[in-house]
């Protein structure tokens, strides 16, 4: 289902077209940086200027142009000067403004595109990628780009400019030593090549030895209690000390190669320097060149080599940028949707019939999970779904929220294929509280709020009255406001279980799905939300997945699942008659036999 068309495209022009709505801003910064290099190149030659002026007198150039008088041509050439400096810097601001701008506009649409578009593909496209590598997407290649529309896009852009001018000057009024100076040119552009090209394998390393380093801190203070549980602080101690001496050592290996390239590229400008010295300074002396001239020519050699300096660095930010533009376009580009369907429908226009025919699943990897699956849900009904673990419970509900898609057969809701619902739609007529409650960090009326976010706090508290959760959220410190930690780690599972409950029945939808979601509270507890339960469940359908019998005993109609298999079905007290898995379970359950 993966699609991506621009897949063989360079990922400069994937970078070019996603920037499309920003041209103009890219036009102009790019104009800014040209011409703040225009006129960052103009002083070397005011210096030659101002040595023709003292040396020359009224003979110099700006004699020759009309202005006699020496001092006159020091208070023009001043004027110039100041002028000349006063424009580099209203282009210098330019062109930070702008570039910095296209960075910040590019970083935050980036990030919040591929996010929108990430959560936007199906379930199993999360199960076959790594969280860490997708956060190192969005944060770390998305900030890579950021770094090099900040600083590197100028820097080739000028360094361009600075060759093509530099190299007409010395064409135009010195072509006969001007060469030399350009000799040390393609030397200093193969050697940054070079030293590029050694660096980055080097780098990657380092990249790859701090992302072992991330994951494996990011899965240890997951796991802090296991750690702890099992006295294992020695062992992840040593475990980190090993992953931080091998992040330590690459870095090592990139710093002493990294440091040589700067003293190397200096030997030869040196080379360049000295010859522009000694044969125009011997023209010079033999009257050949004027003296203004020669310390032009001295002056912008440094200004054309030095620059050169600093394009390994420049090449490698573009390198990085790249790799980095070339994931976050592949992740762009990524297509594994479900395909939405057409038809709208609004909770209230929900009955809540469903209907499994031949249903067959199985997911990417693995055997077949439902085979061959037929029953019904009556509309308004309150049914249980029981079965060993592994019998394919939640994968039902998995199915009917569409995050995934039955790979045989059919699931309807109304009489209607769910494939044809618009999801978003269908995924609003259901509340499903599910086996991994997942609090996000913030408080606990914001967590009930969570999907419903304009009810109000009367609402609010009226759903966890209903799931039992009102009481306990009294007791802690700052009530409902109390901030319940990073995964609700704060709370007991029971009082997440209940504050999920509260947020379901806040949500108020037609279908009410409950898998295990009382599998982590007390016998007391879990009896009085289902009295709860009872009152809400009245006029909507209801589906109980669990493991304790007692929760579904009361249920219109029980499933029971073996192996992905419809076994049985009934209600409580034909199933018991029947005297097959549903009786035994409940045997075992109720002390009646022991295993
Ligand atoms: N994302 C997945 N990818 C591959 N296989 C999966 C995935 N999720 C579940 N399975 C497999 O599908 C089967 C059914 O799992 P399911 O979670 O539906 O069982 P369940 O009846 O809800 O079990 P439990 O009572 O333990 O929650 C299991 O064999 C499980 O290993």
């Amino acid at each position: 289902m993966q699609k991506n068309p621009n897949k063989g495209q360079h990922p400069l022009a994937q970078l070019l077209s996603y920037l499309k709505p920003y041209r103009k801003k890219v036009r102009l910064a790019t104009l800014f940086s040209v011409l703040n290099k225009l006129f960052d190149l103009a002083p070397p030659i005011l210096i030659g200027v101002a040595v023709d002026i003292v040396v020359e007198g009224q003979e110099s150039l700006l004699g020759r142009y009309g202005i006699s008088d020496p001092a006159d041509q020091l208070l023009f050439l001043a004027g110039v000067t100041a002028v000349i400096w006063i424009f580099e810097s209203i282009f210098e601001y330019m062109f930070k403004i702008y570039w910095r701008d296209l960075a910040q506009f590019t970083q935050d649409s980036l990030r919040t595109d591929t996010y929108s578009h990430l959560q936007e593909q199906e379930m199993a496209y999360f199960e076959d990628r790594s969280s860490g590598d997708l956060i190192a997407i969005l944060n770390d290649d998305v900030n890579q780009l950021e770094r090099f529309l900040d600083h590197g896009a100028n820097d080739l852009i000028q360094v361009f400019i600075t060759v093509v001018v530099i190299g007409s000057i010395f064409v135009f009024s010195a072509p006969q030593i001007g060469w030399m100076a350009l000799v040390p040119m393609p030397f200093i552009i193969w050697g940054s090549v070079w030293f590029q090209e050694k660096l980055a394998p080097k780098y990657s390393k380092v990249r790859d030895q701090a992302g072992e380093v991330s994951s494996q801190l990011v899965n240890n203070l997951g796991g802090m209690t296991t750690i702890k549980s099992f006295g294992a602080q020695d062992h992840e101690n040593k475990r980190i000390a090993n992953l931080s001496d091998q992040y330590k050592k690459a870095n090592q290996d990139v710093i002493r190669l990294s440091s040589a390239f700067v003293p190397l590229i200096r030997m030869l400008i040196m080379a360049g320097f000295i010859a522009i010295l000694i044969f125009a300074g011997f023209q010079t002396l033999d009257g050949e060149m004027q003296v203004g001239l020669y310390s032009v020519l001295i002056f912008v050699t440094q200004r054309l080599l030095w620059p050169l300096t600093r394009l390994g660095e420049t090449f490698d930010l573009y390198q990085r940028a790249m790799a980095s533009t070339r994931r976050i376009m592949g992740l762009l580009n990524t297509e594994e949707k479900l395909p939405d369907g057409t038809v709208p429908i609004k909770p209230q226009q929900v009955e809540g019939e469903y209907k499994f025919e031949n249903v067959n699943f199985r997911y990417r990897s693995g055997g077949p999970v439902l085979k061959n699956m037929n029953l019904t849900i009556g509309a308004g009904d309150t049914v249980g779904i029981v079965g060993a673990t592994g019998a394919g419970k939640s994968s039902m509900v998995k199915l009917l929220m569409r995050f995934y898609d039955v790979t045989g057969g059919q699931i309807l809701l109304d009489g209607r294929d769910i494939r044809e619902y618009k999801i978003n739609d269908l995924v609003k007529s259901a509340g499903l509280v599910s086996q991994d409650v997942f609090l996000f960090h913030g408080s606990v009326i914001e967590n009930i709020r969570y999907g419903s976010f304009d009810a109000s706090k009367e609402d609010v508290i009226r759903a966890a009255e209903m799931a039992e959760a009102h009481d306990f959220i009294m007791e802690l410190d700052e009530e409902y406001d109390t901030i319940v930690g990073e995964r609700g780690q704060k709370l007991s599972g029971g009082q997440r279980q209940r504050i999920s409950i509260a947020r379901a029945i806040l949500k108020n939808p037609p279908i009410l799905i409950l898998d295990e979601a009382t599998s982590a509270v007390d016998n007391e507890t879990e009896a009085a939300i289902q009295r709860s339960l009872f009152k809400i469940s009245k006029d909507r359908t209801t589906i109980i997945i669990a493991h304790r019998l007692s929760t579904v005993r009361h249920a219109d109609h029980i499933f029971v699942l073996e192996d992905g298999e419809l076994a049985e079905s009934g209600t409580h007290n034909e199933l018991i008659s029947k005297d097959g898995i549903y009786h035994q379970l409940w045997k075992v359950q109720s002390g009646e036999i022991t295993v």
